[in-house]
């Protein structure tokens, strides 16, 4: 492999995307490959000097070894933390999926040899009454990496993940089960579950850990399947 763009999707919003995917981006580079990622829709940001600064969107402009501009990792923001097409909406704006395609296809012209795309909540989160995410990957068609979040209930959520992005023709190049809930019960069954019903490799299991930092959640993750192609 000498290139890789990934969308990076979850079972849910709060399930860990971001973490993960900054610790992707810091185990991509441990294997020599520079790296961006990008937030290309973010609801729920602070209003600064700057103007609008997401949260996730200046981690993984952190975590990336190729420097972007915040406008170009985070190009679409909004204040309130609430569903993006009811902020879009509030603002007089529409969201489209082809407009956020431009904005990545802008970004893609950086020199980063991995570059990886999170999403904004689960996989059919709209952007519109019309359309949703899931519009903006088959245009991208990227393959897509799923984080589960690891909670009672991840099960239904991933599977049904599964069969959409599958349904729409795109490929699952990997999933992460995350442990968000430390209490779940019958954790290794249920992982066990997930790796028996999920055709595609498991690129870590990562544990609920104190101080989710990217340098920590790496340890945790492997990436030579997408490397190696497997
Ligand atoms: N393995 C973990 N251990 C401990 N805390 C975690 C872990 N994974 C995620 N978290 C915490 O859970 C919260 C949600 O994670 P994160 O922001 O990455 O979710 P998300 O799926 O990106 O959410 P959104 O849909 O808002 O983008 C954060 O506070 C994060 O630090
Ligand atoms: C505000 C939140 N943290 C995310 N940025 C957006 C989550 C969208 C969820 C949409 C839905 O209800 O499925
Ligand atoms: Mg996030």
């Amino acid at each position: 492999m000498k290139r890789f763009t990934a969308f990076v999707t979850g079972t849910d919003t709060e399930v860990g995307k971001t973490v993960i995917t900054a610790g992707l981006l810091k185990a991509f580079e441990q294997q020599g490959f520079s790296t961006l990622g990008l937030k290309p829709v973010s609801a729920g940001c602070d209003v600064t000097d700057d103007g609008l600064r997401n949260e996730d969107a200046l981690l993984l402009q952190k975590a990336a070894s190729v420097k972007a501009a915040y406008e170009t990792v985070n190009p679409v923001a909004y204040e309130p933390a609430i569903a993006p097409h009811i902020a879009a909406m509030e603002n007089g704006k529409l969201l489209t999926a082809s407009g956020l395609e431009g904005f990545i296809r802008g970004a893609m012209l950086k020199p980063a040899q991995v570059k990886l795309i999170e999403g904004a909540g689960g996989w059919f989160t709209p952007l519109s009454y019309q359309e949703t995410l899931a519009d903006l990957v088959k245009r991208l068609n990227v393959p897509v990496i799923l984080v589960v979040g690891m909670r009672l209930g991840c099960l239904n959520h991933a599977l049904l993940t599964v069969a959409a992005l599958q349904t729409s023709g795109l490929t699952l190049a990997g999933w992460v089960a995350n442990r968000v809930d430390p209490e779940m019960g019958r954790f290794d069954e249920n992982l066990e579950t997930l790796k028996q019903m999920v055709d595609a490799p498991c690129l870590g299991v990562v544990p609920h850990l104190e101080q989710a930092s990217c340098d920590q959640v790496a340890q945790y993750l492997d990436v030579t399947p997408i490397i190696s192609g497997r």
